[in-house]
């Protein structure tokens, strides 16, 4: 697509036996300033291809019934075939507000319902491959404040272009406001402090990867269904290094999506997150994690709280017993 380009892998790979791919691609990067929603629904019929668009919200009631209303539209362009909030065990009125928003509202516990369904995003996002049938899938957050069509036409555009590209993730300025709204820091707290240093040691080659944890994400069916899925936040630092892993960097693929700012967590919050974060990458990379428990601090160092950690994985959507009408898992 026009104006995109290529930032060099940093070459390093392929000393370690990897494929030879590895090492040699290059991290395909654009904006999706390159990717004209007309132009992206010829390409998409073109190809005879169809795409889902999912939300994945867990108590999301104050801004999922915005965020749906920013991609609908887009389902009336015939770019995404289906907008659907997964519902991610929510105890508040979030999959209300999404339906009156016009999406089409999925619980957790309602996909593949023999298999228990659990806290966490990465528990929702593989739901998600349940409950829905599109060749492209897109992921976008239900907490962010100032979302628009543009992110989900970004996302797909390199999928479009590409035939090669199987995973792109959004990249985006993520200025955190102070109270009369002016940037005060950048947001990204895990990207920058666990999740970029561990792929910048042990991955160089997807240094390049301006938000490697981005919530707004996309890729082909095909690849997302031979995945395993971490349960909790691990899962996009997990897809990402096991998409690299197969594909090497010419598979994937990153796209300028312009601002985004979202609700933001507590700093305990994201180091119970960046411990789910480093455990998947970790993982991948031959440590398994021996802990299960984050102990945190009260600020004066006494108080001890402890939060259970799980490090539970899905197996591949593509590996699960067909259902019977019965609606029971076959054994195999
Ligand atoms: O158990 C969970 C946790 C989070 N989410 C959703 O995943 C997205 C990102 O989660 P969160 O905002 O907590 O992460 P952050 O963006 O703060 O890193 C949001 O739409 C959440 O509602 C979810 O579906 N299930
Ligand atoms: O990028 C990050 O460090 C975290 C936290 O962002 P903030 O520090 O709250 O801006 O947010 C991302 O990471 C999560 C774990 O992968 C994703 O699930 C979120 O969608 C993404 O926003």
């Amino acid at each position: 697509m026009a104006g995109e380009s290529s930032v060099p892998g940093d070459g390093s790979a392929g000393s370690d036996g990897r494929p030879a791919s590895v090492g040699t691609g290059v991290l395909r990067t654009s904006s999706h300033l390159d990717h004209p929603v007309e132009d992206l629904v010829a390409a998409k019929a073109a190809q005879g291809l169809t795409a889902s668009l999912v939300l994945p919200a867990r108590n999301e009631e104050a801004t999922v019934a915005e965020v749906v209303s920013a991609y609908l539209p887009l389902v009336g362009q015939g770019l995404v075939d289906e907008l659907v909030v997964l519902d991610s065990l929510s105890t508040d009125r979030t999959a209300a507000r999404a339906a009156a928003a016009g999406a089409r509202v999925v619980h957790a516990a309602d996909v593949r319902p023999e298999l228990e369904a659990v806290p966490g995003k990465g528990e929702a996002l593989w739901r998600s491959l349940g409950a829905t049938t599109g060749d492209l899938v897109a992921f976008c957050d239900a907490d962010v404040l100032d979302a628009g069509p543009h992110f989900v036409a970004g996302l797909l555009g390199p999928l479009l272009a590409e035939p090669e590209v199987a995973l792109v993730k959004g990249f985006y300025q993520r200025p955190i406001l102070d109270d009369d709204g002016e940037p005060r820091e950048t947001g990204g707290r895990v990207t920058e402090l666990t999740a970029r240093p561990l792929l910048n040691l042990y991955r160089p080659e997807l240094g390049r990867m301006v938000q490697p944890l981005a919530g707004e994400w996309a890729g082909r069916r095909s690849l997302l269904e031979a995945l395993p899925f971490p349960v909790g936040y691990g899962v996009e630092v997990a897809v990402l290094l096991d998409a690299h892993e197969r594909l090497g960097l010419g598979g994937l693929a990153q796209v300028d999506l312009g601002c985004r700012t979202h609700r933001r967590q507590s700093q305990d919050a994201l180091g119970v997150m960046a411990a789910q974060v480093a455990a998947a990458a970790l993982r991948r990379l031959g440590l398994e994690p021996e802990g299960h428990a984050m102990v945190q601090f009260s600020p004066d160092g006494h108080a001890p709280r402890e939060t259970p950690l799980t490090f539970v994985e899905r197996p591949p959507w593509a590996s699960l017993a067909p259902v019977t009408e019965a609606g029971a898992a076959l054994s195999r």
